[in-house]
């Protein structure tokens, strides 16, 4: 070996050693003797990043940290009274050097334990264990969900709305005093034109992805059979995994039990395995208990707090269990906490020093346990390469770095997200943990791998193969577990859509059992790769299910979860797509800011029908609610809209220029987007009311005036179309004309607040359509802010979150109902069919998208509602006559 190159590899080692915080002068000596007695063998010292220097130095401080500390107590015991007798004389002192001695030995200690194979996990007594619910409750009311993806989309202004003329805006502006009037709006603004989505689906739980480019590790180990449902996978929506209330109950419960904090261990405390054992979560069971036949979706903390594994005399069938390199690891958590609280050298804001990457340093693949399950079958750690790749990298605690990524959500969630999803905050930890320790901004890589490492599927159930599709595994092996299937013992899975799961029948030729298969799914994981970015899974297990389970895997039993009077399935036949990530909710709620004022006082007579009784619409002259529809009823007896309205209604979509349109002076759709020019107003259609009657009436809930507000009583599907629109929506039963759908559910926001959440989402938000709830504005004084109200699904919505748009001729016309309120700014908007519509046909509402507005920001989606109508192609072929 030359000199040059000898010089080299001293120096990387000491860049090796300087990293996890050992000096040059220490490395010295301890380096010059391995090269002599591994005969120049570089290659030995640098295995393992340099693990037997890193060992022959802590072997050599600590032989003399032993001599240290025993010259101590000795010359304490000098001094110490004599009325000590010798023997206990002897037993104090050998207690005080170990007491002495502990503190100083951190580093060496792991490194034994690590040797020894023993558990890497900690376990704290339930009082120390920090959780933090993934609901959060509204704390800052004026902050918005930072991670909130919404995007405008259309342009504001209704989709080939005919722009008004110049003598028409003049009239309206006129009437309204609007000095500029832009373009014609049909519906309006957001709703009408303005915010899409321009990006992918709510990114699926990865099956089996495999992307490195970051330089955080995620690693997730599993062997139980302990299934995680949707909601917890990030999925947002909760998806009834499980009819019965008792079950959506777990569920519930399991949904706020999630933890992901570390707990803390008190400085000097020293956790006896009883306290270790027993500092879990409630919904934890013992690791031997038999398995039940209740399917119980979220068992599985997604990041908890775990005893010892050690503890419980398995750790041989646990390292059965893992991969090799499992067995060997320490517990990075539990050392970093003995660290934390032993360890003076931590820095007062967190960050930890280089010494403590030696914590890091032996290895690659294994590190910073953040959680597991309780017998520690699932386990999620991080690693992180800069430790080793950067020696100015200060690894920040993990406490740090959770609350840092804690405070934010708190910060910025008044509700929890329901785009929410665990991967992503993983992600967010890792991104978290390379900001906080990283001086600079690095470039480096960062790579967030989630891998499974499970061998006890040997055992392995068809439940097992549930509970790996919790955890949304790809591959799976073919064999079948049919009795058990077939007698239905099995509890509901948790509903996936297709392949997103990556489950397959069992017949992939690469598929193989047994411990160490990498089974992933080739295409599964691109697709999840591409949806992920840089998270992997990658999935070593291989459960057993059977096709019977594979299909129903595929099927959403019922996304309202239960809040409609009908099941509202979601099926997936066309291809991987996961289901959206969103709360369903059955009525509309308040977001924040949003003036809605339900009080019985506002109501005055004429606004209801005190004195009918039991069915106004059998009455022989109309009562008081329906004035609003010009003294008749909207409804016939037989609960459709009459044609006449319908009509109205129809044809305002189809040429709103026919209709009265209100222009405002200072239009509160312009003035809440902040700019310091306000756009003129672009115009508000004033639309046909339907009133409904309601609590302050005399009639009962039967009474065929009350149509919208008795909710969805349609058979309906969410699907997934053909045609590259994403989710639909399709009735799976024939429909009247002028029949009511549903109602467009989702949180209401001022405009000022939707606005807000649309310019600080990062992300847009491909299947947000909210739409402005302006039907009166015109017969209003100047709205305040808190009264130009908006409805938005993304977060929150119910079916007709799922409604595409079709051009012109849609099957459903969207009106607005008056139930509660007798002042117009809040009402319901309701979709009618348009005519008769067929079984399993899709149902369609006109956005009013403008596809023209080439100078809107926000682009439109490409339409493919394949109407002959379609105000997109028109737009195409426009552009090509240009060119
Ligand atoms: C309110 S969502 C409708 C449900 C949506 N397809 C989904 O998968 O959740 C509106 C989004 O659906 C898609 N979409 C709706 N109608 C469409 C159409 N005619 N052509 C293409 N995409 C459409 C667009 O991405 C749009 O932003």
């Amino acid at each position: 070996m030359s000199n040059k190159e000898i010089k080299v590899r001293a120096a990387n080692a000491f860049r090796a050693m300087k990293a996890i915080g050992i000096s040059e002068d220490k490395v010295k000596p301890v380096l010059k003797n391995l090269v002599k007695l591994y005969d120049k063998n570089w290659a030995l010292i640098e295995e393992e990043n340099y693990r037997a220097l890193a060992d022959a130095i802590f072997e050599r401080e600590e032989a003399e940290a032993q001599q240290r500390p025993k010259k101590d107590v000795n010359t304490e015991a000098a001094e110490r009274p004599k009325k000590i007798v010798n023997g206990e004389k002897e037993d104090y002192l050998e207690e005080e050097a170990q007491a002495t001695e502990e503190p100083e030995r951190p580093l060496k200690r792991l490194r034994l334990r690590y040797r020894d194979g023993q558990s890497s996990s900690v376990s704290m007594p339930e009082s120390s264990v920090h959780r933090t619910p993934l609901v959060r409750p509204k704390e800052e009311p004026n902050e918005l969900p930072e991670t909130c993806p919404l995007k405008l989309n259309a342009s504001q202004g209704r989709a080939g709305t005919p722009q008004p003329s110049a003598e028409n805006r003049k009239v309206n502006s006129q009437a309204a005093s609007c000095p500029l009037p832009g373009k014609s709006t049909g519906k309006q603004p957001i709703s009408s034109k303005s915010l899409v989505a321009t990006d992918g689906c709510e990114p699926c739980w990865p099956s089996s992805i495999d992307l490195n480019h970051q330089d955080t590790q995620l690693i997730t180990e599993t062997r139980a059979p302990q299934p995680i449902g949707l909601r917890d996978r990030g999925k947002g929506s909760d998806y009834p995994q499980i009819p019965s209330g008792e079950e959506r109950s777990v569920r519930e419960s399991s949904r706020h039990a999630v933890c992901l904090k570390e707990p803390k261990v008190e400085p000097g405390i020293i956790l006896s395995p009883k306290e270790k054992s027993s500092g879990c979560h409630a919904l934890i069971k013992p690791k031997d208990e038999p398995v039940t036949d209740v399917f119980l979706p979220l068992e599985v903390p997604l990041a908890v707090i775990h005893p010892d594994s050690s503890d419980d005399g398995d750790s041989s069938s646990r390292n059965a269990t893992i991969r090799e390199h499992d067995s060997l690891e320490p517990s990075v958590l539990q050392l970093m906490n003995e660290k934390e609280t032993a360890d003076s050298t931590a820095t007062p804001n967190g960050l930890r020093n280089n010494r403590e990457l030696a914590i890091f340093s032996g290895q690659h693949s294994s590190d910073l346990e953040i959680a597991s399950s309780p017998s520690g079958e699932v386990k999620i750690s991080l690693s992180c390469r800069l430790a080793l790749e950067r020696p100015e990298f200060n690894m920040p605690s993990l406490e740090t770095v959770l609350k840092s990524v804690e405070e934010k959500y708190l910060r910025s969630s008044k509700t929890f997200d329901p785009s929410f999803s665990v991967i992503n905050l993983m992600k967010e930890i890792c991104q978290c943990f390379r900001k906080l320790g990283s001086d600079s901004n690095s470039e480096s890589p960062a790579t967030i791998s989630v891998t499974s490492a499970t061998g006890v599927l040997n055992e392995s159930s068809a439940r097992d193969a549930i509970a790996a599709r919790g955890l949304c595994f790809s591959s799976l092996n073919g064999s079948v577990d049919s009795q058990s299937d077939a007698e239905g013992t099995l509890p509901k899975p948790p509903a996936f859509p297709s392949s997103c799961n990556d489950v397959d029948d069992g017949s992939h030729p690469e598929k193989t059992d047994g411990i160490d298969v990498h089974g992933e799914d080739i295409d599964n994981r691109k697709m999840c790769a591409e949806e992920w970015g840089d998270l992997s899974l990658e999935v070593i297990q291989q459960p057993q299910v059977t096709p019977a389970m594979i299909r129903s895997l595929h099927d959403v039993f019922d996304i309202a979860n239960g809040q409609e009077k009908v099941v509202i399935a979601l099926v997936n036949e066309v291809n991987n797509e996961c289901p959206p990530s969103f709360h369903y909710i059955p009525q509309n709620v308040v977001f924040q800011n949003a003036y809605v004022n339900f009080s019985l006082d506002r109501i005055g007579d004429k606004n209801c029908c005190s004195s009918c009784s039991v069915d106004c619409l059998a009455l022989s002259t109309s009562c008081a609610c329906a004035h609003a529809t010009g003294g008749e009823f909207a409804y016939t007896i037989d609960g459709v809209i009459k044609e006449e309205l319908l009509k109205e209604c129809i044809s305002m979509n189809h040429d709103p220029m026919k209709h009265c349109q209100f222009f405002c002076n200072k239009c509160p759709l312009e003035s809440s987007k902040g700019e310091d020019m306000v756009e003129p107003c672009k115009g508000h259609l004033v639309r046909k009311f339907i009133k409904e009657c309601w609590w302050k009436c005399g009639c009962n809930k039967q009474c065929g005036n009350r149509v919208v507000q008795r909710g969805i009583t349609r058979s309906l599907q969410v699907f997934m179309t053909h045609e590259g629109k994403g989710w639909g929506l399709r009735t799976l039963e024939d429909l009247p004309k002028g029949a009511f759908v549903c109602e467009y559910v989702g949180e209401v926001l001022t405009s000022g607040e939707l606005f807000d959440r649309v310019i600080r989402s990062s992300k847009g938000e491909k299947n947000s359509f909210p739409v402005l709830l302006d039907a009166d504005w015109g017969a209003e004084r100047v709205l305040k802010d808190e009264e130009t109200l908006c409805l938005d699904a993304t977060y929150y919505g119910n079916v007709a979150r799922f409604i595409n748009h079709r051009c012109y001729d849609s099957n459903l016309v969207e009106i607005p109902v008056e139930v509660e309120t007798p002042h117009h700014h809040y009402y319901h908007l309701a979709f009618f069919t348009t005519r008769k519509v067929k079984a399993m046909e899709e149902l369609t509402w006109d956005y009013g998208i403008e596809f023209d507005d080439y100078d809107h920001p926000l682009k439109a989606f490409h339409c493919q509602c394949g109407s002959k109508f379609c105000r997109n192609i028109k737009r195409s072929r426009s552009r090509a006559a240009r060119r």
